[in-house]
């Protein structure tokens, strides 16, 4: 019998999803791509390479195949947003299951959004997006947080995914803005980037807190335009995970932009990780989307001219600062 719910991707995220869909015994199939993971998983309980120090569940059961992962009618997919594609296109047909996207990015070249990728890649799939403040290691843990859970298929599918996520210190609340959901997860990345900077320069706290409400105005326009709902921008995925990842030395994407302000080059810094800073990946996709629809996002392409080492960081804050005076409110 295959496991009421299947996570794609033992990266951090997933493992720690893992976690909390395996409550109370309940069966949790884990697809690591890495061979070695699933036996740290199965035998020591551990995710040594994304999640260490962290003992995993006993219902959680790793696998290295694919095709079994997707035999579970609810399927959370994990992988980095550069890499659902080809994820989704090795699964075999997953026409009526339900697709929780976990993923916060903007896929390069295609400027797709991961619920485009995921549509396109298995039409007949029903399409959540599970996004909101969580630093893995925390949900792992146990430590409580909520999250925003959109759902395609409306309150039907809610009732079937809600009570599958809900943990007593994982609290989901139900949206059918898909859209929203995935551009504040996606965005925020990007400018948890530029907040590094501000620290990695030592700007001070009001720098900080003036970058993190420009940038969610920034937020805001794109989110419009692509169709998102102002209210879910405000929310749990938009702000409320700007707001964590702009704060924390924990966030891959602000400690990266850290070092951005502290001189390093991007290079330098991404070459030295195994784990994934989708900010990286986003900027210079979110600045031609942002582009093509007629939206400014000035924050958005200083962290593009930062990543590709085109200025030192001092002198692009001096640009950004030197901008015209405008309204506050407004496109
Ligand atoms: N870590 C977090 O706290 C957190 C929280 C919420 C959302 N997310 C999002 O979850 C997604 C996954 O991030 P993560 O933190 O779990 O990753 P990670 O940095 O912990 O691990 C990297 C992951 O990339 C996978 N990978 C590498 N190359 C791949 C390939 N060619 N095909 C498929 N997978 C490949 C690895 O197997 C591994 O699962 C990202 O979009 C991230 O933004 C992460
Ligand atoms: O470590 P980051 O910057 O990828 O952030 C992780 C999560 O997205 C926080 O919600």
């Amino acid at each position: 019998m295959s496991a009421a719910v299947a996570v794609v991707g033992a990266g951090a995220w997933g493992t720690a999803l893992a976690q909390v869909l395996a409550r109370d015994g309940r069966e949790v199939v884990l697809w690591a791509r890495e061979a070695e993971l699933v036996g740290a998983i199965n035998d020591d309980r551990r995710n040594p390479l994304f999640l260490p120090g962290i003992e995993l569940a006993p219902s959680i059961r790793a696998t290295g195949d694919l095709a079994e992962a997707a035999t579970a009618p609810v399927i959370l997919l994990v992988t980095p947003a550069q890499h659902l594609s080809a994820t989704i296109a090795a699964l075999p047909d997953v026409a009526g299951r339900d697709l929780v996207l976990c993923a916060k990015g903007i896929e390069a070249g295609t400027l797709r959004l991961m619920g485009e990728v995921a549509r396109d890649g298995a039409p007949g799939a029903a399409l959540a997006v599970l996004s909101g403040p969580t630093f893995a290691a925390e949900v792992a843990t146990g430590l409580p947080t909520a999250v925003t859970l959109a759902c395609s298929g409306g309150e039907k599918q809610w009732d079937r995914l809600a009570p599958l996520v809900a943990g007593p210190a994982f609290r989901p609340y139900y949206s059918d803005d898909i859209v929203g959901a995935e551009i504040g997860g996606a965005v925020k990345n990007v400018l948890a980037i530029a907040c590094g900077v501000v620290d990695g320069l030592q700007l001070g706290q009001n720098a900080r807190a003036a970058l993190i409400s420009r940038g969610f105005a920034e937020m805001l326009r794109f989110g419009l335009a692509m169709g998102a709902r102002a209210e879910t921008l405000a929310g749990l995925s938009g702000l409320g995970d700007l707001v964590l990842t702009c704060s924390s030395v924990a966030s891959r994407n602000y400690s990266l932009g850290k070092a951005l302000g502290e001189g390093q080059s991007a290079d330098a810094v991404l070459a030295a990780r195994n784990s994934v800073a989708e900010g990286a990946h986003t900027a210079p996709v979110l600045a031609s989307l942002a582009a093509a629809k007629g939206v400014a996002m000035p924050i958005v392409a200083a962290v593009v001219t930062l990543l590709d080492g085109g200025a030192p960081a001092r002198e692009v804050v001096a640009w950004l600062l030197a901008r015209p005076l405008r309204a506050e409110q407004g496109g």
